[in-house]
């Protein structure tokens, strides 16, 4: 068994995969990962190896404490990864969006695939049918758009993420939430159009914390998978055994 984790910027995630099946999932920040982790290794006795993708800042030392138990592996941009990498700056794409374009990969290696997770940051990715990784876009998640308008301003209250009552915010509150959701929704949709301008066919795979809150709302019908990364996380493993 393998407990696969993602330390994002905001927030941990861990999932523990028998084969292809997922048998558990977690969340946790990172004031407390270290007890998770242990807790996660006791319930599963099985698990040989634990495998983290990381763009936060939690040291690798951090984890060295779990060697006398399982294998732990970083996953970096030296491992085997299954597209060919057209970024013209390779070692500073961030290795959950290149996580996310190897899972894109395994999973439709024979379509052009757009991949949007939506987390602190909303990413694209573009990996095209004969999985080439062309790139794509970073822009501030929905959290970091409330927190930025309150931050930057003098006025501005911080809120938490509600549904827009409608596209003309009729007092502060309400067009902060018109502002922030429905821009984010318009954003992402605007993107997929100029994607299908250029590009007949591709599968979108829509993941992050705020996917499906997004999901619903976009004019596009997108299926949400907030589960891609740790997937993904799992197949570039299996990959880089086999590959190594
Ligand atoms: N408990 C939570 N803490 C923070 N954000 C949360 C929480 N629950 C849901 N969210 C939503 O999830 C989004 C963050 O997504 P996610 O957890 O995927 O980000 P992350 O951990 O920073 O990962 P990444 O760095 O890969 O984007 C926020 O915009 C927020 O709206
Ligand atoms: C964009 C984020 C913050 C999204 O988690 C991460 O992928 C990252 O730190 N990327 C480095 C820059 C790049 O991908 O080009
Ligand atoms: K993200």
């Amino acid at each position: 068994m393998i407990l696969t984790v993602d330390i994002g910027n905001t927030r941990i995630k861990g999932a523990v995969f028998e084969g292809n099946t997922q048998i558990d999932t977690f969340f946790f920040i990172e004031k407390d990962f270290q007890k998770k982790i242990k807790n996660i290794l006791k319930t599963h006795q099985k698990i040989t190896d634990l495998v983290v993708a990381s763009v936060g800042d939690v040291e690798k030392e951090s984890f060295l404490e779990f060697k006398k138990d399982v294998n732990v592996h970083f996953i970096s941009h030296e491992d085997p990864f299954p597209f060919f990498n057209d970024y013209e700056t390779p070692k500073t794409l961030g290795i959950d969006r290149m996580v996310l374009a190897a899972g894109a990969a395994f999973q439709f290696p024979k379509q052009n695939k757009l991949v949007i997770d939506a987390g602190t940051c909303v990413t694209f990715d573009f990996i095209d049918d004969k999985n080439r990784y062309h790139g794509g876009a970073i822009a501030p998640g929905l959290r970091l758009r409330y927190q930025s308008l309150h931050n930057f301003t003098a006025k501005l209250p911080l809120l938490t993420l509600e549904s827009p009552k409608d596209v003309i915010g009729k007092s502060t509150s309400d067009s902060i939430h018109s502002g922030v959701v429905n821009g984010l929704v318009y954003e992402i949709d605007g993107f997929i159009d100029e994607y299908r301008s250029r590009y007949l066919n591709f599968i979108i795979i829509l993941t992050g914390g705020d996917a499906d809150f997004l999901a619903k709302r976009l004019k596009n019908t997108i299926f949400a998978n907030s589960n891609f990364l740790l997937e993904s996380l799992n197949q570039t493993f299996q990959y880089k055994i086999k590959n190594d």
